[in-house]
């Protein structure tokens, strides 16, 4: 199967981080991967707990970019998101074999909000999301083939 998802919506709303699904970020679960991920840009627990109440993921995103990030959230940024995702999508799972169900569509999180780092916004973008759920698809693929040769 061909083809580009270009927005995580309707049919393919489970992408996006904000899709329910329980995550754990040093050894708490948080309920999706935007609270986690937001919760993460602080290193206290409590500003971590505060966001890990918020009722919904997009009060969870507002919550954690209140918080004022830690110092070294550029450098780990990317590597909390990929930690948090092959969480979400373990092989075996539910979303795992919804992700492998995409075939080979290209994942575009094509938003309105202006993310050109994680997604693609007015067409041109980094796309880190679409591309590091491109890579967990494959990986999973991998270790599944690998696991029936033995
Ligand atoms: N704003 C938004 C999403 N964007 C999410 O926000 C996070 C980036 O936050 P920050 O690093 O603070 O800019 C990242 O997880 C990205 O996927 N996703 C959605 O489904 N719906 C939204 O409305």
């Amino acid at each position: 199967m061909g083809g580009c998802v270009t927005s995580f919506t309707g049919a393919h709303r489970f992408l996006s981080n904000f899709w329910p699904a329980a995550v754990s970020l040093d050894h708490i679960i948080y309920p999706t991967v935007e609270h986690a991920y937001q919760a993460a840009k602080s290193v206290e627990p409590a500003k971590r707990a505060i966001v890990r109440m918020m009722p919904n993921p997009a009060m969870a995103r507002t919550a954690g970019r209140r918080l004022g990030v830690r110092r070294d959230w550029v450098a780990v940024k990317v590597e909390v998101m990929r930690h948090l995702l092959e969480q979400k999508f373990a092989a075996g799972s539910h979303l795992a074999d919804a992700l492998d169900a995409t075939g080979e569509m290209l994942l575009e999180e094509g938003n309105t909000w202006g993310d050109r780092f994680w997604g693609v916004y007015g067409g041109t973008g980094a796309n880190t999301l679409g591309r590091m759920l491109m890579a967990i698809r494959t990986k999973n693929r991998d270790c599944e083939f690998a696991a029936l040769l033995g």
